[in-house]
């Protein structure tokens, strides 16, 4: 891979500036990508010096950040201050944030970069400052709209031996439920389909498609949704050709045996899909945003407030997130 990956500075007290740091230090024995980070260069250096690291940091241009890898964390600046101490987001927090997610995504719709990482956003710091989108994955499509429709954006945590997708993401389990249609989860898995064939080479995925109550509503008599709105979903999609099963109990899904028989798990809400994921592989999980016309890879975990600038952060899902990246960019280039 010949251009380097974009990574987005997230927010500025958190985790973000810890573990890009750490998986600067552990570029070689990872076998990392080449990456920069979108940011502000006095962060990274104020983050480093409180972890008592001695690091390498050289501002650069895009064109000029593989090279520079070797040597330094290249940092390509946004112009936009971090002044928010570890754990203490400040006013300076949300603009930051959100302007690096902004210039990584120019940078990578521009074809200067191979794909986008972004390091954990506080959702309710940025919601308190106006952000209108539930998270990254809405705010990327949106970002991807080039003049023409939204896509539809689709989450996707992976592991090695786990990927789940949920069909409705941040809203409340009440809204889930009300929001859940046949639809929604076609055109979920549709996309899943394909993503998973271009950007993971999976010629034919399986896909499990979980029911929304307890034992997929035992006929009915524990919920009719699983009925009237999953199983005519799994209808459709095997009448297009797709390997889908369901809607399958949610709690027998996830054992070790019952994960070798599918590809990918489209849960109907939040918990459903991330519980199992980041019960099995919290350190190695990646959030993917499939739908979208580039990569976006990122860690499975939020911004940890309580040990950033600790040097207890664990950098394998961010490193996890780098691999895969690149995996999939290589991947759409054929
Ligand atoms: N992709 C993103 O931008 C995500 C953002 N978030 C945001 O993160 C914020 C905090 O969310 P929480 O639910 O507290 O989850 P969290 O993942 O930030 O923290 C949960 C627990 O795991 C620990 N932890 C997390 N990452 C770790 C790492 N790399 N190494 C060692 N320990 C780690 C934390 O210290 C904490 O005890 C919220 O505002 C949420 O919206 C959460 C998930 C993803
Ligand atoms: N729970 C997953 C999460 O919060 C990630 O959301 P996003 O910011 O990637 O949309």
């Amino acid at each position: 891979m010949t251009k380097p990956l974009a990574l987005s500075l997230g927010e500025p007290a958190g985790i973000g500036p810890d573990i890009t740091i750490a998986a600067w230090l552990r570029r070689d024995a990872a076998q990392l990508p080449p990456f920069y980070l979108r940011g502000d260069r006095d962060c990274i250096v104020r983050r480093a010096r409180a972890l008592g690291v001695e690091l390498p940091v050289a501002e650069v241009a895009i064109e000029d950040a593989s090279t520079a890898f070797a040597s330094a964390l290249p940092v390509v600046a946004t112009g936009l201050a971090a002044t928010a101490e570890p754990g203490r987001p400040d006013d300076t927090s949300a603009a930051a944030a959100i302007g690096a997610i902004r210039s990584a995504v120019d940078d990578v719709r521009s074809g200067r970069a191979a794909a986008i990482v972004t390091n954990p956003i506080a959702k309710s710091v940025l919601y308190k400052a106006g952000f209108a989108h539930p998270g990254h994955t809405e705010f990327l499509a949106e970002l991807a709209r080039d003049g023409g429709a939204t896509p539809q954006p689709v989450m996707m945590l992976w592991c090695p031996s786990l990927a789940v997708v949920p069909v409705t993401i941040h809203v409340s389990l009440r809204d889930a439920i009300a929001q859940l249609t046949t639809e929604m989860i076609v055109s979920t898995a549709r996309i899943v389909v394909r993503d998973l064939q271009s950007r993971l080479g999976i010629a034919a995925p399986r896909l499990a498609i979980a029911g929304l109550n307890p034992h997929a509503g035992e006929d009915g008599s524990l919920g009719t949704e699983d009925r009237s709105i999953v199983a005519p979903a799994v209808e459709i999609l095997r009448r297009e050709g797709i390997d889908a099963r369901g809607p399958l109990p949610a709690d027998t899904m996830f054992h070790a045996a019952a994960r070798t028989r599918y590809d990918c798990a489209i849960c109907m809400y939040h918990d459903q899909a991330l519980i199992p994921i980041k019960t099995i592989a919290f350190d190695e999980g990646v959030n993917v945003t499939l739908g979208l016309p580039f990569v976006r890879t990122s860690p499975d975990h939020g911004t940890a407030f309580d040990i950033a600038g600790t040097g207890r952060a664990d950098p394998s899902s961010l490193i996890a997130a780098m691999k895969l990246a690149a995996r999939m960019a290589d991947a759409s280039r054929g």
